[in-house]
């Protein structure tokens, strides 16, 4: 019987596993791997500044570098199907700092640990004589981590997005803010598109391309810029802040503390040299004690690396 993972999980088999499953493919993201730049700006707002003296809510625009995306390590992965969608960005700050992060269109995240998300790759590796995974190791990894439950519970329930510009993103991980006065809380953030969410209907699914959002996205920008109001969700006492597999009760007080533009859509070139570590942040944001994030962190320089290479 093989260990469930079948080693601690680390930067290195992480990107591996990402690999087992989705193959390698040259150039490509070993997650979020179909997508596309876009650039834009973000706006902070004094609701922002009272929670993080961060000078992203010092209320100047500040320039920002997009990357939207499908979920999983398939660049050809059908954009018509069920899956999560990626916002990431990078913010370069009036202080010559910068913000880093990557966002998905679910409140939570595949597995709580990295551990977990070892786990279910490796369960989803395909089998080199069916080439399809074994139904067996999933259900033993299922049975090991009952965390993977929330999102693939969200994923099924919740239709395709209609446009990368028309779904809530969220951090899913909680990241510990402090305003110029000392005060620290722990807060979640999404960005919700101010013209609403819309998504397709499952008998319509069909009718759409399976590669339509970066065109659908510029024929947006093109009218005119697409927005996203940027939410903080503030934590209480006794919150859980280091499972992101864990929402926030609904009745937590949310903070609109900006608004990000998206102004255009962009060439490859403009965001590949990115990898979006979560933990780039800046003076008044800090990581939570959350362990995807620090896993995070490597997988996403082990996976540039390998990218960019080759
Ligand atoms: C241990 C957990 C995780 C691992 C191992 C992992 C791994 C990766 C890797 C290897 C990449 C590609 C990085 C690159 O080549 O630049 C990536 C991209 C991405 N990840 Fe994760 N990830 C994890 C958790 C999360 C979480 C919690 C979120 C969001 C809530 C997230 C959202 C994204 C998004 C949106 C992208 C695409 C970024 C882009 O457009 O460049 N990931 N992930």
């Amino acid at each position: 019987q093989t260990a469930i993972p079948s080693e601690p999980a680390n930067a290195v088999n992480l990107v591996d596993g990402l690999e087992g499953v989705f193959g390698t493919h040259a150039g490509a993201r070993r997650s979020g791997a179909r997508g596309v730049c876009a650039a834009g700006t973000f706006t902070g707002n004094k609701s922002g500044a009272a929670i993080s003296k961060a000078s992203a809510f010092s209320g100047k625009e500040i320039p920002v570098t997009l990357r939207f995306s499908v979920g999983g390590g398939n660049p050809n992965a059908p954009e018509n199907g069920k899956g999560v969608r990626g916002l990431a960005a990078q913010f370069d700050l009036p202080n010559g700092e910068q913000w880093l992060m990557a966002n998905i269109s679910a409140p939570f995240f595949t597995a709580a640990t990295p551990d977990g998300f070892l786990a279910f790759l490796e369960a989803r590796k395909p089998d080199p004589a069916t080439k399809k995974p074994d139904p067996a190791k999933i259900a033993a990894a299922a049975a090991k981590y009952p965390d993977f439950k929330p999102q693939m519970e969200w994923v099924a329930k919740t239709g395709v997005p209609a446009s990368y510009a028309a779904v809530n993103y969220w951090s899913a991980n909680a990241f510990k803010f402090t305003n110029a006065a000392g005060k620290t809380q722990f807060a979640k953030w999404m960005f919700v598109p101010v013209t609403g969410q819309e998504f397709i209907a499952d008998d319509k699914l069909a009718t759409y391309s399976k590669v339509f959002l970066a065109d659908e996205l510029k024929g947006r920008v093109s009218q005119i810029p697409v927005e996203f109001d940027f939410v903080l969700q503030l934590a209480q006492a006794g919150d859980v802040t280091d499972n992101a597999t864990v929402a926030w009760p609904d009745d937590r007080k949310k903070v609109v503390a900006g608004r990000l533009k998206v102004t255009s859509v962009t060439d490859k070139e403009a965001c590949d040299g990115i990898n979006f570590n979560p933990l780039v942040l800046p003076t008044g944001i800090e990581g939570s004690e959350d362990p995807l994030l620090a896993a995070r962190a490597g997988s996403y320089a082990v996976s540039q690396g390998r990218r960019l290479a080759k």
